[in-house]
Parts: structure tokens; C-alpha cells; sequence
């Protein structure tokens, strides 16, 4: 009989970096269906699952502000894009046979359901995953910022950032790979160091709602049910 979870809903945040691959740019399909047979085994140990999206894969709405365009304009435009990504992650998930259900911040009916407190927490206590697309639905926000409101609303126990690499550094190890690695941290302590692994907003408003942040790497296989097996690999925030 395995262990009971750790947590039993939890709000996993993937970047839209984390659907690329190694591609450079858009979805690889390969990808999300790892990323699919990872909710998968959550599922299958009864975990209720949340997921936000990001859209950096696609479009970053700095992008446009960078060359003189206008930022919420080119917010709106990431906001599509994380669209397109929880499209594809729910493919990925329904391919599997898992019940998913995609909800917008941004209504677009023909497309999928607008968000809703109470239509989230009714599809997760279904047993469904739902994909929270189009981030918070305002620009100037992140999708780190979206997956801590989520998280918040929904009461989820914890939120599990997948990221490039596999928890948080004293600096961004990508840059500088002897930066050292921290196995538990305090939401304050990220935002003292100046950690960028998540952004700041995202990071005070878990830290006013007391929800564990969990840092991971989407490369390794099986690392979710892992860490909600009490193992795996995994940088944990949490209040002192
Ligand atoms: N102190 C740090 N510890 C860990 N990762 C960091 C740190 N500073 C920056 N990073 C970077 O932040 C990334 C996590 O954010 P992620 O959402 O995956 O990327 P992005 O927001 O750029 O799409 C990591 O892949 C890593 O390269
Ligand atoms: O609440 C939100 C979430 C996202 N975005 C826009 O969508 C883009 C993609 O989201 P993000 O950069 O968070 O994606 P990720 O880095 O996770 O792939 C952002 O750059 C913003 O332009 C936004 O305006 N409001």
C-alpha cells in the first residue's frame, strides 16, 4: 500500500518553457505528454490537481513593450498564449483518459469555460485536473502570480513550481553553477535573498496565505508523485 499523499490538492505551476522542450519555440507534444503522465500518477493517488500555464514559449507581453509597443496590449497577447499551451496540456491529459476541464480567465465560450471560484473547486472535487488558462486575466501579472491566486482560492495545500531546474539556488544556477542549493527556505528568505526563481508577488501572496511552495524539475520523470510520497527532489518554502 503506498504512503497517503503529502498534500491532497495541490496547484502544479508549468512554464510555457516547460512545454517547449528543447524546440526553441511552441509546444513539443512529446513534452507535454510527459508532463500529462506526471498529473497522471498525482491523479492516480488521489491528489486533486490544479495547473496554470505560463506563455513564455510564445509570447511575453515585455516583448512588445521592449520595442516601444504597448505593454498591456502585449500582455493580452501572452495571456492567448498560455490559451494555446493549456489546449495542448489538456489534449495531453485527455489522451491519457483523464477527465480535464480548461477554465479562462479571459471568457471565451466557443473555447473553453471562463473561471469561476466554484465551477474549479466542482470539477476538482469530480476527480477532473483543471487547467486554469489565461493567467490572472490582467496585465502586469505573471502566471507565478496566477498559480499563488489559484492556489489561494481554491485552498489548494501547496503549490508545485516545475521549473528548468531542481529547487531553488543561492543565485540562478543556469548563470552560475556553483551557486549553492538550498533543500528549505521560508517565503521570507526568497524575498530577502532576492531569489528570482518565482516573482515577488507571487511569492508575498502565497507567504499571506501560509501555502507551501515546492520547486522541482519538470526534466525528471516521476518527480511529482515522488514528492507527494514524502521523497523526491525538491526545494520546499515554507514559514518557519
Ligand atoms: N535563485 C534561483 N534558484 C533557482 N532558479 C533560479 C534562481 N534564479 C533564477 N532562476 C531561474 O528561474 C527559473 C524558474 O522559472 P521558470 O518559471 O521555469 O522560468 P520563466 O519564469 O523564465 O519561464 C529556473 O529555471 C532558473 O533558471
Ligand atoms: O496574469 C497574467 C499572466 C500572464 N500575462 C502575460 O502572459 C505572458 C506569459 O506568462 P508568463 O511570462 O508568466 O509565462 P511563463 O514564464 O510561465 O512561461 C506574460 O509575459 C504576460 O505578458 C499577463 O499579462 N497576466
Amino acid at each position: 500500500m503506498p504512503n497517503a499523499p503529502v498534500y491532497k490538492k495541490i496547484l502544479l505551476k508549468a512554464s510555457g518553457e516547460a512545454l517547449m522542450g528543447k524546440q526553441g519555440f511552441g509546444i513539443d507534444v512529446t513534452v507535454a505528454d510527459r508532463i500529462a503522465a506526471d498529473i497522471a500518477e498525482a491523479r492516480a493517488m488521489g491528489v486533486q490537481v490544479g495547473v496554470v500555464v505560463g506563455g513564455g514559449n510564445i509570447f511575453r507581453g515585455v516583448a512588445v513593450a521592449s520595442k516601444g509597443g504597448d505593454r498591456v496590449t502585449g500582455d493580452h497577447m501572452g495571456m492567448l498564449a498560455t490559451v494555446i499551451n493549456a489546449l495542448a496540456l489538456a489534449t495531453s491529459l485527455r489522451k491519457l483518459g483523464i477527465n480535464t476541464e480548461v477554465l479562462s480567465a479571459i471568457a471565451m465560450p466557443e473555447i473553453c469555460q471562463s473561471f469561476s471560484q466554484r465551477a474549479a473547486l466542482h470539477h476538482l472535487e469530480k476527480g477532473r485536473v483543471v487547467i486554469f488558462a489565461g493567467g490572472t486575466g490582467n496585465p502586469f501579472f505573471t502566471t507565478d502570480s496566477a498559480a499563488a491566486l489559484r492556489a489561494a482560492e481554491l485552498g489548494a495545500q501547496a503549490i508545485f513550481k516545475a521549473t528548468q531546474v531542481d529547487g531553488i539556488y543561492s543565485a540562478d544556477p543556469k548563470q552560475f553553477p556553483d551557486a549553492e542549493r538550498y533543500d528549505e527556505l521560508t517565503h521570507d528568505e526568497i524575498l530577502d535573498k532576492g531569489l528570482a526563481v518565482m516573482d515577488v508577488a507571487a511569492v508575498a501572496l502565497a507567504r499571506e496565505n501560509s501555502i507551501p511552495i515546492i520547486v522541482f524539475s519538470i526534466h525528471e520523470k516521476g518527480q511529482l508523485a515522488a514528492i507527494l510520497g514524502g521523497g523526491g527532489t525538491a526545494t520546499i518554502v515554507k514559514d518557519a
